[in-house]
C-alpha cells in the first residue's frame, strides 16, 4: 500500500560480460522477478546479440511484465574471443569504456518513468565492476555486488594483503608451491598451489592480480555482498568474511533455487537457456543410448583454452580409459590446428560423442553421466554438485584453483587433478572415479546434492537469505537505505 505511493522497487542487475557470470546473474535476475521486484538487465552488446541468436531470452521472458533488457558497449570489438588467457584486456576495455557509459545511462535510469520504466531503486552488480558502488553513490542508489566465484575464493583473494605481509606471496620459487597456508583462517587446508591462478606470479604489480585483489577489498563499500554457495558448503570461508563484511547473502546455488521456487509456482515451464553458443541437443539422445552412470562428462566451459599438446593428451587418456565419453569442444577453443592421430578418431568413433555446446545442467542431470571431468569454474561446480556427479578437476585459471581442491581436499566429491593432463594420469583418475573408488565418491557426492537441495528449499538457509535479500529491495525503494548501515 504504502509502496504504491512511493517508488516501486526496480534492479538493475549488471553482469560482468562472459558467460558464468551471465548464467549465474540472469538466475538471480530471474527469482527477483518471480518475486514481484521489477528487473532491468544490463548486458553487453555483444553478449545481447548473442543471447538473442543463441535462445529465446526474449519470447521467454515477455512473460514477465516489469523485466527489461538494456545493453552498453564492452569497448572490445565484437570478434575478440574473451577467452581467459586475454581477460587482462577485457579489464581494460571496462574501465576505459563501460565505467563512462555505465555513468550516462543512470543519468536516464534514475529519472522518474525513462522510457516508461521506473527509476531504479537498487543495484545489483558484478563484484568484479566495483566502480559501479562509487558511481550510483553519486545518484544515491545503493548497490549490492555479487561476485560470482565461490566464497572460499573470494575469501583467498582477500587474504592476498595478509600472505604478502607474511611473505607468502609473491612465490620466489616452485619449491613454494606446496607449502601450507596453516596461518590463515579458513584457508589452511590449502596450499599455495590452491590460490587463485593470479597469485602464481613473481610480480606482485601484475595487473591481473591487482585488479582481483582490489575489486575483493572495494567490496567493504558496498551495502552487502551477494554469493552463488550455501551455508552448509563453504562454512568456513563465510564464518571469516563474515567478520569483514556482515550484510552476506548466500542464495546458491542459484540454478537448483530457481527451480525449487518456480516448482512450487504456478509456472512449469523450465527456465530459457543464456548460452552464448548454439547447444547441440543430439547428445542427449546419444546419452539415452549409454548405460547408467557409465558416462564421462568433459566440459571446460567457456573461456579454456587449450593446446594442441593438452588436447591430445586429454584424448588419449580418455580414450584408453575404456569409458564412454561425451565432450564439449567449444568452436576456437584449441590454440592451434592439430593433426589427430587415427586411432583417436576411431575409438572415439566407437565410443566418444563430441559437440560444440551441450545443454549442461539437463547432461549433468542424465542418468547416463557417471562423473565430470571439468575446469572447476564455479557454476559447473554447483552444477554438478546439485546432481551428485563425481568430478575430475583440471583447473584453468582464476578461481578455478581454490574450487578444485575444495572438490578433492575437502568435499571429497572427486579427484583434483590441479597441473597436470599426462596422458596416463588422465587415465588413471577416471578409472579412479568411475570405478576404483566410485562408491567413495558417490556417496559423498549424493549427500552433498542433498544439502544442496535442502538450502533452496523453503526452510534452507538460501531461500531464507533470498527473502531477506528481496525485503531489504522493498526497503530501500521506501527511501530507507540506512535500515541497513551503509
Ligand atoms: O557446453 C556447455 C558448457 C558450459 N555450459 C554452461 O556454461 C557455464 C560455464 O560456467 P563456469 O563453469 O562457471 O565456467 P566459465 O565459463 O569458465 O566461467 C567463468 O566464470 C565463473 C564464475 O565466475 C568462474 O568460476 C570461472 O572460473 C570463469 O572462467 C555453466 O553454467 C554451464 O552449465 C553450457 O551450458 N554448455
Ligand atoms: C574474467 C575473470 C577474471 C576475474 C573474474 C573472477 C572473479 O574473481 O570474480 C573469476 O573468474 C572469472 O570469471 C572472472
Amino acid at each position: 500500500m504504502i509502496m504504491s505511493l512511493l517508488q516501486s522497487p526496480h534492479v538493475l542487475i549488471f553482469p560482468f560480460p562472459v558467460q558464468g557470470h551471465i548464467n549465474s546473474m540472469l538466475k538471480l535476475a530471474e527469482l527477483l522477478i518471480h518475486a514481484g521486484l521489477q528487473v532491468t538487465f544490463l548486458n553487453s552488446d555483444q553478449i545481447h546479440k548473442r543471447l538473442l541468436f543463441c535462445t529465446n531470452i526474449l519470447t521467454y521472458f515477455s512473460q514477465y511484465p516489469g523485466f527489461y533488457f538494456d545493453t552498453i558497449p564492452d569497448g572490445l570489438p565484437p570478434d575478440h574471443p574473451r577467452t581467459g588467457d586475454r581477460v587482462s584486456e577485457l579489464f581494460n576495455a571496462i574501465n576505459a569504456v563501460i565505467k563512462p557509459r555505465f555513468r550516462e545511462k543512470l543519468l536516464t535510469s534514475t529519472c522518474q518513468f525513462h522510457h516508461g520504466k521506473p527509476p531504479i531503486t537498487c543495484i545489483i552488480a558484478d563484484g568484479i565492476m566495483s566502480f559501479t558502488v562509487d558511481v550510483a553513490k553519486e545518484f544515491r542508489i545503493p548497490t549490492i555486488l555479487f561476485r560470482t566465484i565461490s566464497a572460499s575464493c573470494f575469501w583467498a583473494f582477500f587474504c592476498v594483503p595478509k600472505l604478502i605481509e607474511d611473505g607468502k606471496l609473491p612465490l620466489n620459487g616452485a619449491s613454494e608451491m606446496d607449502g601450507y597456508l596453516s596461518n590463515v583462517p579458513g584457508l589452511e587446508s590449502f596450499r599455495i598451489r590452491d590460490l587463485p591462478s593470479f597469485c602464481r606470479t613473481k610480480n606482485l604489480s601484475d595487473p591481473s592480480l591487482q585488479v582481483v585483489v582490489y575489486e575483493t577489498q572495494r567490496t567493504l563499500g558496498a551495502y552487502g555482498l551477494l554469493l552463488n554457495t550455501f551455508e552448509d558448503l563453504e562454512e568456513p570461508a563465510l564464518i571469516n568474511i563474515r567478520t569483514h563484511i556482515p550484510n552476506l547473502y548466500t542464495v546458491g546455488p542459484l540454478h537448483a533455487h530457481l527451480k525449487s521456487r518456480l516448482s512450487s509456482s504456478s509456472q512449469q515451464q523450465p527456465s530459457s537457456s543464456s548460452s552464448l553458443w548454439e547447444e547441440d541437443r543430439s547428445c542427449i539422445t546419444w546419452l539415452d543410448s549409454q548405460p547408467l552412470r557409465s558416462v564421462v562428462y568433459v566440459s571446460f566451459g567457456s573461456m579454456t583454452v587449450l593446446t594442441k599438446d593438452q588436447l591430445i593428451e586429454f584424448w588419449f587418456g580418455l580414450v584408453n580409459s575404456q569409458r564412454p565419453f561425451l565432450w564439449v569442444i567449444r568452436p576456437n577453443s584449441v590454440n592451434t590446428e592439430s593433426d589427430i592421430p587415427v586411432e583417436l578418431l576411431e575409438a572415439t568413433k566407437k565410443r566418444g560423442y563430441m559437440v560444440g555446446w551441450a545443454p549442461q545442467e539437463e547432461v549433468l542431470s542424465h542418468p547416463a553421466i557417471g562423473g565430470f571431468l571439468t575446469h572447476s569454474g564455479w557454476n559447473s561446480t554447483l552444477e554438478c554438485l546439485y546432481e551428485g556427479v563425481p568430478m575430475i578437476c583440471w583447473p584453468f585459471y582464476a578461481d578455478q584453483q581454490v574450487n578444485s581442491r575444495l572438490v578433492g581436499e575437502i568435499w571429497k566429491v572427486g579427484l583434483d587433478m590441479k597441473d597436470t593432463c599426462d596422458r596416463v594420469i588422465v587415465e588413471k583418475r577416471i578409472k579412479e572415479v568411475m570405478e576404483v573408488r566410485k562408491g567413495e565418491f558417490l556417496k559423498s557426492a549424493q549427500r552433498m546434492a542433498k544439502l544442496a537441495t535442502r538450502s533452496v528449499e523453503t526452510a534452507g538457509s538460501s531461500y531464507g537469505n533470498l527473502d531477506r535479500l528481496i525485503k531489504d529491495i522493498k526497503l530501500m525503494s521506501l527511501g530507507n537505505n540506512n535500515l541497513v548501515q551503509w
